[in-house]
């Protein structure tokens, strides 16, 4: 077993008390954890009666600074106890007996059922059987390396999140993930695939971001997998500008790569040193996304083709180190703000032609309203000597309403929106204020963080501002993902409705303790405002100072993660959805600027335009030719036409038929088949489950097995397991679900191809030897049949390393049609076995919803 290492300490177990039942050791246990002190006694000094007494009212001296015992509690907390509402939300659960099948299934699906297969295969073992000794373990007996994988998420979504999203894609956006995934699965499997260079575009609101959020998670879930280090990062998220990469959740390119704000060329490689700590980080990086590439000029694109060659140390010349590279941008938006943009030949290095796949997404998602999204995709490309259609101008014109209103104002410039933003705040916030952000730094003689006077001169990686004014009744845009499941994340707009201050102590300065802001959507907040009351206003969320490392150093910044927002420049908003904005079209003075600024919002109803000016809609001439001459991603025909004299049968094992039958009906391929063949239902009898247009036919595992031997007593208790069948509507089927018959299997006929199937499924507990056996009631079954026999299933038995059940097929006549692993572990263990029929192919195609890859079989 490989040592694992955490880069940053975190707290991995303690005792947990309840606040309610055991008050006193509760506050005991927090003070002791997230408060630094030498001595016990230091955590309820005398006069103070209660642990809980001394965390609420109680207050230590840090250096010059005094603080709320509260406050350091609480920020600790934050830090190192992560998510532990929704452990003791699920602890409670469990208490309360709920049922978490489906909920182990959605999390660790392969973790979970291994765990099962352990507990079932400890029981067989005790059933002396001799003839099976060897055959009864295999598949348990993995190689070391996978035997403990873990799957690591650096995405931040949950399982249950990323589903949502995976499933919400449509299908360009699908065609794209998977083959994206395609790749990720083959390295997976060892099978080296060459490294890929993708361009996704696409207008504004085709959803670009969408997608690349969903490639991140699933490409990152697969690739780790490949690492034994949780802390490595296969897949990492950067974005050219810090507001664009606050966006998404990802840091930006400076950042990730260490290069600094100046690029100059000739490259300028990373020292040793700091090149071995990048190395550390990004070793196994194996696909980099960068998302708003139109930003992105020449020279940081071959800074980060220097670094990925530096951290990988590729002895050619090969680009980016041989790592994959996905770039996700439209280059009718906002270009470079210095340099050349990617599409212009820099008549030097010229790492973007015919390096990269250009995929296009047509379908604008943002706007509903398809007359406006025609329109916003003629202004993208619309050329500088060209004029407007006199409807588009009609359509702009009629947007020019003079209406005052809140929606957030998108100026050109910083000083028309500094401007506004002032101006607002003079006139609605008489008593407004200017919050001097706390910055702290490591003194180097006594190594301890100490207040700085003033501020660092330089802050990387934060939203934190040096000065935040604001006052009640103020416009403001949260900064930062403070909590993204409470929808409390950067962009998310609302009101001040008050400031609450601490009580004023001797060297404290005005700092506010909380801001209470109103977001516009209610369901900003929520959770957070059913824990606690608010005095303020019903609807208002408390937002409180947050801390970041700002310097290389160790240097901190405290401050509200806040901004005023009554106005925001176009380079800030381009990534944005917003449901109403004012536009300023005075002062453009870019190509893209417009179009960026006019597409942010879903209906043009929710569109405001001041100094509108036709003249000002212009994009680079340029993008046109080079985007027609970059090469096109080869992508699988997403828009499905059933083959006429074609049978399809979709085979999959899915891991849970009730928590992925939303899955299976948004998977296009699988939706297309004539049937659809499903191994481990982990259905119970009386479970009902419904696809539109299909019948389902069920054989739960409850029922496939009789009382004959303690072994097959006790799979039949066992959940998990059984088989389904879904048969399209429109084709006679004829469907036999078995007496109990010690096998879970299913049969099926359709006269008009001729055809007789049956379909299996084998624990891996069941004996090899036993369920071959049983087998061949399976086949004589089907022997009683002229036509067409095909028996297919999860048979839990590696062709790749393990012949016990292909030879018995083979004896009687039956070929194994599937050539390649079904798994991600690498495994063949979905079967197809056919029998006097010609023209049959099987086809593997990529689910992200469970450990198995799927089947198409056609039958001609
Ligand atoms: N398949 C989808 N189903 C539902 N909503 C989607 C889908 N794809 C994107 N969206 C939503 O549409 C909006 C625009 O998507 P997104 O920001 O990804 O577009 P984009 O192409 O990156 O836009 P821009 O170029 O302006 O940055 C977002 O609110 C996003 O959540």
């Amino acid at each position: 077993m490989m040592k694992r290492t955490r880069t940053e300490p975190a707290v991995v177990r303690y005792p947990r008390f309840s606040p309610k039942k055991d008050p006193e050791k509760y506050f005991h246990s927090l003070l002791q954890l997230f408060l630094p002190h030498y001595e016990d006694c230091q955590l309820k000094p005398e006069r103070f009666s209660t642990y809980e007494e001394f965390y609420n009212n109680g207050a230590v001296k840090c250096g010059r600074d005094v603080t709320q015992v509260k406050c350091i509690v609480d920020a600790n907390r934050a830090l190192f106890e992560k998510e532990s509402d929704k452990i003791d939300q699920a602890q409670q659960l469990l208490e309360q007996g709920v049922d978490l099948e489906d909920a182990w299934a959605a999390l660790c699906p392969e973790t979970e059922k291994e765990r099962h297969e352990c507990i079932e295969l400890r029981k067989t073992n005790t059933i002396p059987d001799e003839d099976d000794s060897e055959c009864s373990i295999p598949d348990l007996v993995v190689n070391p390396r996978t035997s403990f994988s873990i799957e690591t998420n650096h995405t931040g979504m949950s399982r249950e999140e990323a589903l949502g999203l995976l499933r919400s894609l449509n299908a360009q956006q699908s065609a794209i993930f998977y083959k994206v995934r395609k790749w990720c699965f083959e390295k997976l499997l060892g099978e080296n695939p060459e490294p890929f260079h993708l361009f996704v575009t696409g207008g504004a609101g085709t959803g670009k971001s969408h997608l690349i959020k969903a490639i991140y998670y699933e490409s990152s879930r697969l690739l780790s997998q490949l690492s034994e280090n949780p802390d490595d990062r296969s897949v990492i998220l950067t974005a050219s500008t810090g507001v664009a990469s606050f966006q998404i959740g990802a840091s930006t390119i400076h950042n990730t790569f260490s290069i600094g704000a100046n690029v100059k060329l000739p490259y300028q490689p990373l020292s040793d040193d700091k090149i071995n700590s990048l190395r550390a980080k990004l070793g196994g990086l194996q696909i980099p996304i960068i998302d708003e590439v139109s930003m992105v000029d020449h020279h940081l694109l071959s800074y980060v083709h220097g670094r990925l060659r530096q951290i990988k140390q590729t002895g050619d010349y090969s680009i980016f180190g041989r790592v994959s590279l996905v770039c996700v941008g439209d280059f009718y938006q906002l270009p470079p703000v210095k340099g050349i943009p990617l599409y212009v030949d820099p008549k030097g290095v010229n790492l973007w032609d015919n390096n990269f796949e250009i995929a296009e997404l047509t379908q604008v998602v943002r706007q509903q309203d398809t007359s406006f999204a025609e329109m916003l995709n003629r202004l993208r490309v619309h050329k500088k000597n060209e004029t407007l259609s006199p409807n588009d101008i009609n359509m702009l014109k009629q947007r020019e309403t003079g209406e005052e209103c809140d929606a957030i104002h998108i100026f050109p410039t910083n000083a028309q929106v500094d401007e506004y933003n002032i101006q607002k705040l003079n006139e609605c916030c008489p008593e407004a204020i200017t919050i001097h952000a706390r910055d702290f730094a490591r003194n180097p003689e006594t190594g301890r963080i100490e207040r700085k006077v003033g501020f660092h001169a330089k802050v990387f990686n934060s939203c934190l501002d040096k000065c935040v004014s604001l006052g009640v009744g103020a416009r403001v845009m949260l900064r930062k993902n403070v909590d993204v499941s409470d929808g409390l994340v950067n962009g998310a707009c609302g009101t001040v409705v008050h400031i609450s201050r601490k009580q004023k102590r001797d060297d404290d300065d005005d700092f506010p303790s909380a801001i209470h802001v109103e977001f516009d959507n209610p369901n900003v907040g929520k959770v957070q405002r059913s824990k606690q009351q608010q005095k303020y206003s019903p609807n208002s969320t408390v937002i409180e100072v947050e801390e970041d490392q700002v310097t290389n150093d160790g240097g901190l910044r405290r401050q509200f993660p806040l901004k005023l927002a009554w106005a925001c420049t176009i380079h800030k908003v381009q990534g944005l959805t917003v449901d109403k904005a004012v536009v300023s079209l005075d002062k453009v003075f870019s190509p893209g600027q417009a179009y960026v600024a006019l597409s942010r919002v879903r209906t043009l109803d929710g569109l405001i335009i001041n100094n509108f000016k036709d003249s000002v809609i212009y994009c680079n001439e340029k993008i046109d030719s080079a985007m027609k001459n970059m090469p096109r991603l080869a992508l699988e025909n997403y828009s499905f036409v059933k083959t006429p004299g074609v049978f399809t049968i979709a085979l999959h094992n899915v891991q849970s038929l009730r928590a992925h039958v939303q899955d299976i009906q948004v998977h296009r391929q699988i939706m297309n088949a004539d049937c659809i063949c499903l191994t481990e239902t982990w259905l119970k009898v009386e479970d009902q489950v419904q696809i539109p247009g299909f019948v389902f036919e069920n054989n739960p595992r409850a029922k496939c097995y009789d009382n004959s031997t303690p072994l097959f007593t006790d799979l039949k208790q066992q959940r998990g397991g059984g088989v389904g069948l879904f048969c399209c509507e429109s084709i006679h089927f004829n469907v036999i679900i078995p007496e109990p018959c010690n096998v879970e299997c299913l049969y099926f006929a359709v006269p008009h191809i001729s055809l007789n199937a049956a379909l299996l499924y084998r624990p891996n507990s069941y004996p090899l030897n036993l369920f071959r056996q049983n087998m061949l009631h399976v086949i004589d079954e089907l022997e009683k049949h002229s036509g067409k026999k095909v028996i297919m299933g999860d048979f839990n038995e590696d062709i790749l390393t393990s012949s016990t059940i292909g030879t018995l097929m083979e004896l009687h006549g039956y070929s194994q049609l599937v050539q390649h692993p079904t798994t991600e572990k690498g495994t063949l263990i979905d079967h197809v076995y056919v029998k006097d029929a010609e023209n049959v192919s099987v086809e593997i195609v990529q689910t992200y919803y469970s450990y198995h890859q799927a089947l198409l079989i056609s039958l001609r």
